[in-house]
């Protein structure tokens, strides 16, 4: 790199994308093409940054001493956040830890007069060199060394704007224990407002700037062109399948004329259905969540309101229902509703490939912006598409095809009174109908958790989660309540018992593991987790190692299993076809997990090593 302002192997400091954080870096190479500098960080963490965002050595020592000495001539200019009663400073864990950083503040960056009050109102982040904390038994309030509170976020950096420590020695370039005071009394950290949360919570977002060197998934652009050329064939080889009278793999379905496929009506079906959806969506009622803080810097806000959206969607369904309508146009036209919302996704995708052109590095997600047209159309480029305020990825993940299960289901139960001549619809058929009802439901109940899962902070909008959205999840995630329509299973009060049970307990271990993350990630010093041990990573963010995430590295996968078999059980053992959904599922969440841990590796480095060698199995107890 012969021309360039940093060279591979200098020591510089690297800012972490998105926010004021600088860390030790060493530049390992440079891209001419992306104009980025990849550098590591000291747990092994590598990113790449762009020049701006990297300073070096001597230029930050200088920064930081000014505006030390700045902050100490005028407290007026100092950042507000701890005006908040809310935000009073916390007790420390270790009163030698807090003497000391509250040392190292008052000697350096106040005079010594105004040092106390000035400490107790100052920023809740202080700094101290990590070796010399880590040797303190006392500060460790977990048997694993490895294991400490969300307060004791290890971190090779530096806050430029609130450590208020002057860099007086090598020392800053080391490695450093940030650590965020605790509150006086727990409830007041509970009840902190979303804002103040935020700045609490993880200090840094997840990831650098968007790319071009993450790892592609599913072969590049030849696997991603497999897929999105078999997946709509295997959609249709259900539907088509699932209405045979023997589907059994021996017996394969023969393709029906093309026109069959093309039905205007069913087009406009689903183009009111989603539209009416839309409207849902946008009404000013229910609550406003915040996201996660992105990579440039964002927190985007959603309008959570999926239960209230079901509600209305079951009350005008409802209503329609007692007009007359005839939900059963839903089975009889089940092939032309796929492919009209094959089409409808199509078009989304499309849409949204053309218009992540004209986004920014830091908009686009990590894994989908390779540059190979096929791959990043399949993976999807922008992150959080929106038009305005309405976010289409979590509009569409959340409310059409979701709901549209449920609609789906219910017109099957109907379908299958009809095609059977039955006053009510059977015991399986109630199974499956009241597990996926719970399921939906539950989703859409704790709406907000959906914001700390990988597709909302990691996934791209693109082909792969629009087809999934608007044609996988109602057309395929149906298909037990499809095939008990017209192959009928009943069932001994025992087995019903027994998998309803089976449900329960998968639903439970779903639940509460979700819950336990994202109230985690939502606020880390949640009184009702503090009983819970953490690894501290080099992000600022922790990783849960005790409670349910420290029995497997995935168990709301788990959960989901074990519900996803309590839908087959139903349907009997006459043919695979039912089974189909947890075949697939093993297999998706599989790969889901690994994806998540090359994730969690790029982003966490060491700290998910550590993680994985503290917790062991991956999604099934037992099994790695
Ligand atoms: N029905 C269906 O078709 C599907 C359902 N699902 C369900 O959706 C839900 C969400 O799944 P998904 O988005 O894949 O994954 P997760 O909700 O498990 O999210 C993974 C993220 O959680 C964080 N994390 C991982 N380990 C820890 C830890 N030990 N402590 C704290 N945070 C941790 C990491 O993000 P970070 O650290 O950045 O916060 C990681 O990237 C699951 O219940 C899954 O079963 C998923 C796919 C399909
Ligand atoms: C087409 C591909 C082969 C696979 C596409 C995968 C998608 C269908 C799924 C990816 C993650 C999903 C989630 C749900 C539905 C399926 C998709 C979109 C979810 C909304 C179901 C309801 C749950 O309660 C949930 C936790 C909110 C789920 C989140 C992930």
């Amino acid at each position: 790199m012969p021309s360039l302002k940093y060279q591979a192997g200098d020591k510089v400091m690297g800012r972490w994308p998105g926010s004021s954080l600088y860390y030790e870096v060493k530049v390992l190479g440079y891209d001419a093409k992306s104009r980025l500098y990849t550098v590591i960080y000291k747990d092994g963490t590598e990113l790449e940054l762009k020049e701006q965002d990297i300073m070096s050595v001597t230029s930050f020592q200088q920064r930081t001493r000014s505006r030390s000495r700045s902050n100490s001539r005028s407290p007026g200019r100092r950042r507000s956040r701890s005006r908040s009663p809310a935000r009073t400073t916390r007790r420390s864990s270790s009163r030698t830890t807090a003497a000391a950083a509250a040392a190292a503040v008052a000697t350096d960056s106040t005079p010594s007069s105004r040092g106390d009050k000035k400490l107790k109102q100052a920023a809740e982040i202080k700094i101290s060199p990590i070796q010399q904390q880590e040797k303190k038994p006392a500060e460790n309030n977990s048997n694993n060394k490895h294991e400490k509170k969300e307060e004791n976020n290890m971190a090779s950096k530096v806050n430029e704007a609130d450590a208020k420590v002057e860099v007086d020695s090598e020392k800053n370039l080391g490695r450093y224990n940030l650590r965020r005071r605790k509150e006086d009394g727990d409830s007041k950290a509970a009840e902190a407002k979303p804002e103040e949360r935020e700045e609490r919570s993880s200090a840094a977002p997840p990831a650098a700037a968007a790319a071009s060197s993450t790892p592609l998934d599913f072969g590049g652009n030849i696997g991603a062109l497999v897929l999105m050329l078999f997946l709509p064939a295997w959609v249709l080889f259900l539907v088509l399948q699932v209405n045979q009278k023997d589907p059994s793999l021996t017996n394969l379905p023969t393709l029906p004329p093309l026109e069959t496929f093309w039905d205007p009506q069913a087009l406009g079906f689903v183009i009111i259905w989603i539209f009416f959806q839309a409207l849902l969506y946008t009404l000013p009622v229910g609550k406003l969540s915040e996201g996660v803080l992105l990579r440039s810097g964002r927190r985007l806000t959603y309008r959570t309101n999926g239960f209230f959206a079901f509600v209305v969607s079951a009350a005008v369904v409802a209503a329609a229902v007692y007009q007359g309508a005839d939900l059963t146009y839903i089975h009889s036209h089940f092939l032309q509703l796929t492919s009209a919302s094959f089409l409808v996704s199509m078009l989304l995708s499309v849409y949204l490939y053309v218009r992540s052109r004209s986004t920014g590095l830091d908009e686009r997600a990590l894994g989908g912006n390779s540059g190979k047209v096929i791959y990043d159309f399949f993976k999807g480029r922008e992150l959080n598409p929106r038009i305005k305020e309405f976010d289409l990825k979590f509009f569409c993940e959340m409310r059409p095809g979701l709901i549209g299960w449920c609609l789906i289901n219910v017109a099957m139960a109907l379908a299958e009174m009809k095609q059977q001549k039955l006053d009510a619809p059977s015991y399986s058929m109630i199974l499956v109908n009241v597990f996926q009802l719970i399921y939906v439901v539950d989703g859409l109940w704790n709406e907000e958790a959906i914001l700390t899962t990988m597709d909302l902070m990691d996934d791209g909008f693109g082909y792969m989660l629009a087809f999934g959205d608007l044609v996988w999840v109602p057309f395929t995630y149906t298909l037990q309540a499809n095939y008990l329509v017209s192959h009928p299973n009943p069932l001994s009060l025992p087995v019903l018992t027994a998998i309803v049970v089976l449900k329960l307990v998968g639903f439970y271990i779903f639940r509460k593991s979700n819950s336990e993350k994202n109230a985690f990630r939502r606020n880390p010093a949640d009184p009702r987790l503090s009983h819970l041990k953490t690894i501290p990573t080099a992000t600022g963010k922790s990783l849960l190692v005790s409670g349910w995430w420290g029995v497997v590295r995935h168990p709301n996968y788990l959960g989901d299993l074990i519900m996803a078999l309590a839908w087959s059980l139903p349907c009997g053992f006459s043919h695979l076809l039912p089974w189909y959904y947890i075949i697939y599922f093993l297999i998706l969440l599989v790969h889901r997990d690994s994806r998540d841990m090359n994730a969690c590796r790029r982003k966490y480095g060491s700290a998910w090593d550590k993680y994985c060698r503290t917790v062991r199995y991956r999604i099934i107890p037992g099994v790695y």
